[in-house]
């Protein structure tokens, strides 16, 4: 299998969280896509290849243009405005505020344009962004042409990011923008089976009222587990696209068999659904040992995944999304496209 990687991942960095009430060292660290991109050398399982460069066109296709066209202005303003450190909101347009008016302070269009204060700016942020969707968008092209499988390794990760809006690490939504390329590319069909821990947000929202791209989500409960406000089981899509989102909430204390279960039932809706293609938002936070999450999944699990949607048999774009035990993340993340391979 082909990885496609940018070392530009590398500047979105020193990042910070709030956490607890406390600022702290953001978990979506660049030691997570070198750990990831070290052990596919190790396991010898393709080449690593350079992204190609896109315009921001595939982007605008599922983003909306005046939310894409921000980000790329946010850090030269945080720094205009005399600001050193992340750039961070800490104001929201939430029900009762008005969100049609855009304020001209930079840190007020941050929480106009996300739900969270989990998308911080650095210096290198926008660069990072833009090789992680020229990463998916190259690793999509691969499939199109030909290849069975390719692996998109991102970071920034994207499926809590929705048409106009960043959070929680995410700033483009990377499977959407391929989802669709793949739609414009002429596939009839694309389904997304997010394996994260948490709820891909972002995705379920860009797609919601479509038909032509099912969303299946395996993850936490929303009602104990970030992103809260997004992910129940009755969210199954609106007009044409009712039906066409499959939200699999899970307690605190998954394991394999449980997690197991719902991705056998969502492989089997994508297998009724019959795609062209799957575009799989691979996080593995799921992991036992994972510092923010709460599901019990082991290392020897990851390759029972991968071999599952190898039965799928259809042409598969791995998407990285999260995953914060660092020193496994590698193993976990890459277990997934050996098991895909039975290797
Ligand atoms: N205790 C409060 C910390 C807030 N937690 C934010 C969790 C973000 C998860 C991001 C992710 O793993 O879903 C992605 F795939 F997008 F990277
Ligand atoms: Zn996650």
């Amino acid at each position: 299998m082909k990885t496609v990687f940018s070392p530009l991942h590398a500047g979105h960095a020193g990042n910070v969280e709030l956490i607890s009430g406390a600022i702290v060292p953001a978990f979506e660290k660049p030691s997570r896509a070198e750990f990831i991109k070290a052990r596919v050398e190790s396991e010898k399982l393709g080449p690593i290849l350079p992204p190609e460069s896109h315009d921001l066109a595939a982007v605008k296709k599922v983003h909306s243009g005046d939310y894409i066209d921000f980000l790329p202005t946010v850090w030269p303003l945080w720094e205009a405005s005399g600001r050193t450190g992340s750039a961070m909101p800490f104001t929201w347009p939430t029900r009762g505020l008005r969100g049609d008016v855009r304020p001209r302070t930079i840190d007020a269009q941050l929480g106009f344009y996300s739900f969270d204060g989990g998308a911080t700016f650095v210096k290198g942020t926008w660069e990072a962004i833009k090789s992680s969707f020229d990463v998916a968008l190259t690793a999509a092209a691969l499939v199109k042409a030909g290849e069975p499988s390719a692996f998109a390794l991102c970071r920034p990760p994207g499926h809590h990011a929705g048409a106009a809006f960043m959070g929680g690490y995410c700033f483009i939504n990377n499977a959407a923008v391929v989802a669709q390329w793949f739609r414009d590319q002429g596939a009839r069909r694309v389904s997304i089976l997010d394996v994260d821990y948490h709820h891909g947000n972002g995705t379920q929202e860009i797609f919601y009222s479509r038909g032509d791209i099912q969303v299946i989500n395996l993850h936490a409960d929303p009602m104990t587990e970030y992103p809260f406000f997004l992910g129940h089981a009755d969210e199954r899509g609106a007009g044409p696209g009712e039906g066409f989102n499959l939200n699999y909430p899970m307690p605190f204390g998954t394991s394999w068999d449980g997690w197991n279960a719902s991705l056998e039932d969502g492989c089997a809706k994508l297998t009724a659904y019959a795609p062209d293609v799957v575009v799989v938002s691979l996080g593995v936070d799921t992991f036992e040992k994972d510092p923010i999450s709460q599901f019990k999944l082991k290392s020897a699990d990851y390759p029972k995944i991968g071999r599952r949607i190898a039965r799928l048999g259809l042409p598969t774009l791995f998407v990285m999304e999260g995953g914060y035990a660092v020193e496994e993340i590698g193993v976990n993340a890459v277990g997934v496209l050996t098991g895909f391979e039975d290797r």
